[in-house]
């Protein structure tokens, strides 16, 4: 609840009008009681006045109007108040997913993110809009009523609490034993059911081609009926408690009855009070039922805020508001130790100089850790040991946006959003006009078949860039990290789908991206690389050996296998 209280506090003003305003209907509402039980004692007292009536009428709808737009305009207040709070929250996820590592982002299913952001967040808009003021005006309203009724009998009031005290008592029971930790429960199977839907959407194809359907179908339908029965199971096992703790808190009127009768027959009150002590114990009825709802909807957000708190405190980056700059290109990898999961060294004591302006090759075997060193070059990562420098200036030092304003990064599988393919281009620089995106797309072997699509530049690609082909996606990629014009190009496998067709036009795109620029490239044909000015050859997280084509051909035995294969592939397609 602290989480939701940081964001409310945001807003104090908003909520504070509102509770005011919900507070004010509230207690409207309830000195229409208060008229009412005046006509009830007036007519037994046979009081024939009718000015008095009339008055008293009027007073009634009065305080109903009252009641019912400050209700009102307290709803909307807090119901704008909590969309941006909520709307904020969901910014502050997304920021904190920019400065998380990737790895920590990733080792969390989409399923999961998505649950957490969108439908978690979501169910707690109404309930939180409501919680804030209407709690707080029905614990206000009662409890004034309750000093009124006091002042008119004490012993009936105090009578009149006891349903309450006893209600609340097994409702808190119910709260009280698991509630927590059944809720917690609860989200976790509801992600599961998730991530089971976006799985079997996702690997439609997969399901499809290998016919599939029956297994995977049943791997989802197994998820939703075990999410129906463990909230049939909580349900029977809490709701007879829930619903006598429901029945029995708001019935002060079964005690204040019997008794006010026999206080009325012995003579310690007389009829018009008891008559309006039964009437206003009516009236705190509504109030103390909402109050209930409430309770539950505590609980529910108190775990929901839980699950948003533990993303918002994960840990980050070290580089995030790091102010060093880098002026130079010289890429330095001194002792670096890595691991994804903390175990398992996939890049072990690796030490390497990447020269400015050079271009630079790392090859090895699949699994060797080439990706790797890449992204932990372009801060996707921090290393666990060592130090990784740019221009002689360590890169966890350096912030996060300046690093990335340095390096292009080119991968097989860019993502693509699903906007249009202008929109797209732009990400590479905000401020670029149509014609320079035109340039870049002509650059980079895309504009004829981008001319060829339905609405040229403003074709949306689809989901994850699904509309294109992968070498679009590609191609598009590259003329996106043309449009940027970084001092430091990292393509990784970026040729890979590309057609023989056009692989010419793209390497010749490719020359335009780098000239005079820092390039690393990753690649598995190596026949794309033998005119690099250095290359690594990488096994095993390590640096195997280093050099031109020439001089690795001579002196590393792994590099020769490799290229020998690569020239045996070439001659057999
Ligand atoms: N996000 C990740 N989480 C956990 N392990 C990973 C992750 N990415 C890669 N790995 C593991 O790290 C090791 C190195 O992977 P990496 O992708 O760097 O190798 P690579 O040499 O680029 O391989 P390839 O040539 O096949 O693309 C592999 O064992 C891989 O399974």
């Amino acid at each position: 609840m602290n989480l939701v209280k940081e964001y409310v506090n945001k807003r104090k003003g908003s909520y504070f009008i509102s509770v005011l305003l919900a507070t004010v209907g509230v207690v409207a509402g309830l000195f229409s009681y208060i008229y009412m039980a005046k006509i009830i004692v007036n007519l037994i007292n046979g009081v024939s006045d009718t000015s008095l009536y009339t008055s008293l009428c009027i007073s009634i709808l009065i305080t109903f109007v009252i009641k019912e737009v400050a209700a009102g305009i307290s709803t909307s207040i807090s119901h704008t108040a909590t969309f941006n709070s909520l709307g904020e929250i969901r910014n502050d996820i997304s920021k904190k997913l920019f400065k998380m590592p990737l790895g920590d982002v990733l080792s969390r299913s989409s399923g999961e993110l998505k649950n957490i952001i969108v439908e978690q967040v979501d169910s707690m808009e109404t309930s939180l809009a409501h919680l804030v003021p209407e709690f707080t005006a029905n614990l206000v309203g009662p409890v004034l009523l309750f000093i009124y009724m006091f002042s008119l009998d004490w012993r009936l009031t105090l009578l009149s609490l006891i349903p309450f005290v006893v209600g609340m008592s097994i409702m808190m029971s119910v709260m009280n034993a698991h509630y927590k930790e059944m809720f917690g429960k609860s989200v976790a199977i509801g992600q599961h059911m998730n991530n089971s839907i976006v799985e079997y959407i996702n690997g439609i194809e997969v399901i499809k081609t290998f016919n599939q359907s029956e297994s995977s179908y049943k791997k989802y339908a197994d998820a939703v009926y075990d999410n129906a029965s463990f909230y049939y199971n909580w349900m029977g096992e809490s709701m007879n408690r829930v619903a006598i703790g429901r029945l029995l808190s708001p019935m002060g009127i079964i005690t204040i009855i019997p008794f006010g009768i026999l206080f009325y027959i012995n003579g310690s009150i007389d009829l018009g009070n008891l008559i309006t002590l039964i009437v206003l114990s009516f009236a705190t009825v509504s109030s103390i039922l909402k109050i209930m709802n409430y309770m539950d909807d505590m609980s529910r957000i108190s775990t929901i805020t839980s699950e948003i708190g533990k993303i918002l405190d994960s840990r980050e980056l070290e580089n995030i508001d790091k102010g060093e700059k880098i002026e130079s290109y010289n890429i330095e990898l001194q002792d670096v130790d890595f691991s994804y999961d903390g175990k398992k060294k996939v890049i072990d004591n690796l030490s390497m100089e990447i020269k400015e302006s050079n271009v630079s090759a790392l090859v090895g075997p699949s699994g060797s850790g080439k990706s790797t060193i890449a992204k932990l070059i372009a801060g996707f990562w921090n290393v666990d040991k060592g130090s990784i420098k740019i221009g002689g200036v360590e890169t966890k030092d350096v912030s996060l946006e300046n690093l990335s304003s340095l390096i292009s990064f080119v991968s097989q599988d860019n993502f693509l959003f699903d906007m249009t393919i202008k929109e797209n281009i732009r990400l590479g620089n905000k401020n670029a006009s149509d014609e320079e995106i035109i340039e870049v797309c002509k650059k980079s072997a895309c504009h004829d078949f981008i001319m060829n699509l339905s609405n040229g530049y403003d074709t949306r690609v689809g989901e994850g860039g699904g509309h294109l082909s992968g070498g679009e996606r590609q191609r598009i990629s590259i003329a996106r990290a043309m449009l940027k014009n970084a001092p430091i190009v990292i393509l990784d496998e970026a040729t890979s789908y590309i057609d023989p067709e056009n692989e010419a036009l793209i390497q010749n795109a490719l020359a335009n991206l780098v000239k005079g620029k820092t390039l690393i490239i990753i690649a598995h044909r190596l026949k794309t690389i033998v005119d690099a000015d250095r290359i690594f050859v990488i096994k095993d997280g390590k640096l195997n050996s280093y050099g031109t084509h020439e001089e690795l051909l001579k002196s590393s035995e792994l590099y020769k296998e490799m290229y020998a294969a690569n020239l045996r592939g070439d001659e057999n397609a």
